[in-house]
């Protein structure tokens, strides 16, 4: 991605369906036993990913401005090709939609954001729990629940918005009834199980942290299901408006999902207007520093500390954030560094000082939102930045190129062959 800096954004942008709903949506459409249709479907590659995935399975799937349609009514076991298993996290809710459709599921790890350590063994808990063997094998995990699934109680050890998912994809078509305790609550999970229960499924208690799924034998479906807006590309544009916006309006924002991250925008100064459904930023001169922690859904998303870094770098102070999600996502740093930020991470903590300019440099993103904050510091900088690996920005980001040049960037993909799908 090659960005030319120093121009002012100002200008309208639409925030595209939720990355974390759809990547679970996807593995959730083979449990039904009809086509299914989904709206406002993000342009990103862990949804093109996904449709290879699919492919491989004799899951036909079509995609056209923003709607996607999944015919999973003449499904077939097969291996699943694992340059795209690994290209994205999310994959591994195959696990759980292959198991609830099969009975068994071969697959290897999941790749996603680098963002220091990822194990999956909840999920691996919540499988044995419903009654599913588990064995691995280098680099593959096999599941067998060879006398099918039952229902069960769950106790998370941690809040796992992964592990939580993957318990319900399981859960929803076994024998009895399933209660997870310590659940995690984020919005992406509400979105499942509403687009689950309109197919017939008994979940109750989403957006708590106990969930009571009744197995069901069938799930059908009957209309289209519309993708809950993305409240951490809402997020980044509320960032990058706030830096260098001369008046931003973005619609199709949940401002319940961003409250976290709003009340720590509006702390550092920034007079948001927010209405039901738009968030107007103006445009803002002056801002404080602030304190921020991670912490599971309605606490201050991890997905969302790197964009908020270039807007802190403009305060009149030591801002600082703490990682209790991920401690090693500092992925970041670095880079920003080589544009002249003054930000540094130690021992889990970083701590962004005021810095009155930035300059253009060549710089990679590590992981998905290490790019949104790189593209962000880009736009702010003096000259020329050109962030490698860019693939990893669009793994997430809806039509970004397209979208910020509305708002007067100049941004451009030098070459789309980097873009690595499958
Ligand atoms: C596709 C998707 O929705 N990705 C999101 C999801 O990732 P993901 O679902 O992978 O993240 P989790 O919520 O599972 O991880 C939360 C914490 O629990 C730990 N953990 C998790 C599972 C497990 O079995 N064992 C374990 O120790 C993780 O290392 C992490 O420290 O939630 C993260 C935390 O909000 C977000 O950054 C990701 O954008
Ligand atoms: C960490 C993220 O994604 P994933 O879990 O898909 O790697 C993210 O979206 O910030």
């Amino acid at each position: 991605m090659i960005i030319q800096g120093g121009n002012r954004l100002s200008g309208e942008v639409t925030i595209g369906g939720a990355k974390n709903s759809t990547v679970a949506l996807i593995p959730a459409a083979i449990l039904a036993d009809t086509p299914v249709q989904f709206d406002t479907v993000p342009d990103i590659l862990d949804v093109h990913n996904l449709m290879i995935i699919l492919k491989s399975m004799n899951v036909k799937s079509e995609f056209s401005h923003g709607v996607l349609d999944i015919d999973p009514t003449q499904i077939i076991e097969a291996e699943l090709p694992s340059k795209a298993i690994k290209s994205l996290r999310a994959s591994y809710y195959f696990m759980g939609s292959l198991l609830g459709r099969f009975h068994r599921a071969t697959l290897t790890f999941p790749g996603g954001d680098n963002i220091g350590p990822r194990p999956i063994d909840q999920h691996l808990k919540a499988f044995k729990a419903l009654g599913a063997t588990v064995s691995e094998n280098g680099g593959t995990v096999h599941l067998e629940a060879q006398n099918g699934l039952h229902g069960a109680r769950i106790f998370m050890d941690m809040v796992s918005v992964g592990a939580t998912i993957n318990a319900i994809l399981a859960a929803v078509r076994a024998e009895g009834t399933t209660v997870i305790e310590n659940a995690a609550r984020e919005p992406e999970i509400i979105d499942l199980a509403t687009f689950l229960n309109n197919m017939g499924a008994k979940i109750r208690g989403v957006g708590t942290d106990t969930i009571r799924i009744t197995g069901v034998n069938t799930l059908q479906s009957m209309n289209t299901h519309t993708i809950i807006a993305d409240r951490i590309e809402s997020g980044t544009y509320l960032s990058l408006a706030a830096a260098l916006g001369d008046g931003v309006m973005i619609h199709n924002v949940i401002p319940e999902h961003l409250e976290s991250f709003t009340s720590k925008m509006i702390e550092m100064g920034v007079d948001l207007q927010i209405d039901s459904d738009r968030i107007f930023v103006p445009k803002t001169t002056r801002f404080k520093p602030i304190h921020v922690k991670t912490m599971p859904y309605p606490g201050f998303a991890t997905d969302l500390q790197q964009p908020l870094t270039p807007l802190m770098s403009l305060a009149e102070g030591d801002s600082v954030i703490v990682d209790t999600i991920y401690p090693k996502r500092v992925k970041h740093v670095p880079e920003l560094q080589k544009m002249g930020m003054q930000i540094e991470a130690h021992d889990g903590t970083i701590v962004v000082k005021h810095t009155a300019t930035l300059h253009g440099a060549n710089v990679s993103a590590g992981e998905i939102r290490a790019g949104a904050a790189l593209t962000i510091a880009g736009l702010m900088a003096d000259g020329t930045t050109v962030i490698n690996n860019a693939g990893n920005i669009l793994r997430g980001y809806d039509r970004i190129v397209w979208k910020l040049n509305r708002l007067h960037a100049n941004v451009s993909i030098e070459d789309d062959s980097s873009v690595k799908i499958g």
